[in-house]
């Protein structure tokens, strides 16, 4: 057994290949703190519940398929209610910030965290930060109770308000500290997750006992480790919609083409995941998989073919597809950034729609109808489903369980199906993508039938690299991503 840490992340080895890549607590830098009874404890509600408390040693596998020499392997702390708790519930003072892209959950977690800290421990002093990061240092922060916060998930958006830059790690932590907070709760992509990271590093600089404790939220699915981010499904079920619509629109017209533009600015869980529930789609675009138009095996054929055996199709791309083919046609369009840091991105929805009506305007035997939705916006700004909103209040409950026992600098997720404290830099290390050598994109492969655009060089690269193929299934494969990185940049 042995273990290493610094500031973001604890690991602890074991028996038989056992890693727990645990998260920080306020007593690795802060001596003799007292503790108190958890207030569940004497909650009639909880206190009959068998195991209510999770034990100090459970952890949860990062990989649950395994094969029977496989190591142990890592695993993360389990989440939960602890017999003790590091804060008084009238010493918290709590807030909650909400930054980045809008997503469906928002108003639920931030509801749930509200609801949780006062129902579960008997916390009133919740705050809520206006704007975003630049909210702590810019604008005044916002009272929030279980009564002001109780009917907002019926709404999409953020009650908070949301931005993009901003982030000022000395002025944030100062309003941390001249308003004596001592809980941060912040919900957001990997960008926030990293902006997290940095606040955390500068309250242990400043031996500050104030926990930071990250939701991840990314309508694009692009956060590593976590099974699945919140408002996803709800936005795999609102793009139906516009997917239907394209439908019946592609449907009824001689050689009708529906073409519907989703998020996913660097990954294509929305548009695979849409495609797979619609089966009306017979071409689905993503970042990961480029493609190209003319030729054998390219897409122009693929319509073509698909137009003469069906009369119809429907077409699905992610707005991050096909960018490496935008850019090789505008090389001098200028590079543009938003305010985060993030690559805008050419609209290649339209760009797409025009290739293929300037390709058949070619073909005066074959006239197309093209109808082009882009439900973007309207995907990310519902709110969430039934099954999201479950999700959010398990969410929001294991991140106040967390931050009540005194964990910091993780952020709350979902893994195979547990709920976990994962370490900041574990989130934000890497992106999570769509894996084109996984099994899920062979099933949509085969489900829309439409050609891979692997070119025989993609296909031996990754037959002659070094890693068993098991491997490829979990996930894993190196030389893909690098490749993909490389377009994508
Ligand atoms: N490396 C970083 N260090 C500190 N702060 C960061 C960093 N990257 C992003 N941020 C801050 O985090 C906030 C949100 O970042 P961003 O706009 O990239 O969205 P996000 O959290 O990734 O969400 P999404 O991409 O899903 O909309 C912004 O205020 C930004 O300034
Ligand atoms: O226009 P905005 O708000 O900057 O956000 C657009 C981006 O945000 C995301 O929804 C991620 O939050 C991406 O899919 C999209 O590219
Ligand atoms: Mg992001």
């Amino acid at each position: 057994m042995g273990t290493e840490s610094n500031y973001q992340m604890k690991v602890v080895k074991g028996d038989y290949g056992y890693i727990l890549e645990d998260v920080p607590h306020l007593s690795d830098y802060i001596p003799d703190l007292p503790t108190y009874d958890n207030p569940l404890r004497s909650n009639p509600a909880y206190s009959v519940v068998k195991q209510y408390f999770v034990d100090m040693d459970d952890t949860v596998p990062q990989k649950v398929v395994v094969h029977k020499d496989s190591p142990r392997g890592v695993h993360f702390r389990r989440a939960g209610p602890r017999q003790k708790v590091y804060f008084s519930s009238d010493d918290v003072r709590a807030c909650i910030v909400t930054c980045g892209g809008l997503c469906p959950g928002l108003n639920t977690v931030i509801r749930e965290i509200v609801h949780s800290l006062d129902y579960m421990y008997g916390v009133s002093k919740v705050f809520g930060i206006d704007g975003g990061y630049r909210g702590f240092y810019s604008k005044n922060i916002i009272t929030l109770t279980p009564k002001t916060v109780n009917d907002i998930h019926k709404r999409g958006g953020t009650i908070l308000g949301s931005s993009r830059g901003g982030h000022d790690k000395t002025k944030i932590v100062d309003c941390i500290q001249d308003r004596g907070i001592n809980q941060v709760y912040i919900i957001g992509g990997d960008g926030t997750q990293k902006g997290a990271a940095v606040i955390y590093e500068e309250i242990r600089r400043r031996d500050l006992k104030v926990i930071v404790a990250g939701i991840p939220k990314t309508i694009d699915n692009d956060i590593p480790v976590i099974d699945k981010s919140f408002g996803f499904d709800t936005a795999v079920e609102e793009a139906q919609r516009a997917i239907n619509a394209a439908h019946v629109e592609a449907e009824s017209a001689e050689n009708g083409i529906g073409v519907v533009k989703l998020m996913g600015r660097y990954c294509g869980f929305i548009a695979m995941y849409a495609t797979l529930a619609s089966r009306d789609v017979d071409l689905c675009l993503i970042p990961e998989s480029p493609f190209y138009l003319e030729g054998d095996g390219g897409l122009f054929e693929y319509v073509e073919k698909r137009l003469k055996e069906n009369g119809h199709m429907v077409i699905v791309i992610a707005e991050g597809a096909g960018q490496e083919l935008l850019a090789e046609e505008n090389a001098h369009a200028k590079k543009e950034q938003d305010a985060s840091g993030n690559k805008l991105l050419q609209d290649v929805g339209l760009w797409i729609s025009q290739k293929i009506r300037d390709h058949f305007a070619q073909k005066p035997n074959m006239p197309i109808t093209l109808k082009y939705i882009d439900p973007t916006y309207m995907i990310r700004a519902v709110p969430s489903n039934g099954s999201d909103n479950v999700y959010c209040t398990l969410l929001a409950q294991s991140c106040v369980h967390g931050a009540m026992a005194g964990y910091t600098g993780f952020t709350s997720g979902l893994v195979n199906g547990r709920q976990t404290y994962i370490p900041f830099n574990r989130i934000t290390e890497k992106q999570n993508m769509v894996v084109i050598t996984d099994r899920m994109w062979a099933r949509l492969l085969s489900s829309t039938n439409q050609p891979s655009f692997l070119r025989v060089k993609d296909i031996e690269e990754v037959k002659n690299e070094e890693h068993p193929q098991t491997q490829l299934l979990d996930g894993d494969n190196d030389v893909l991503k690098k490749h993909m990185y490389e377009t994508l940049k």
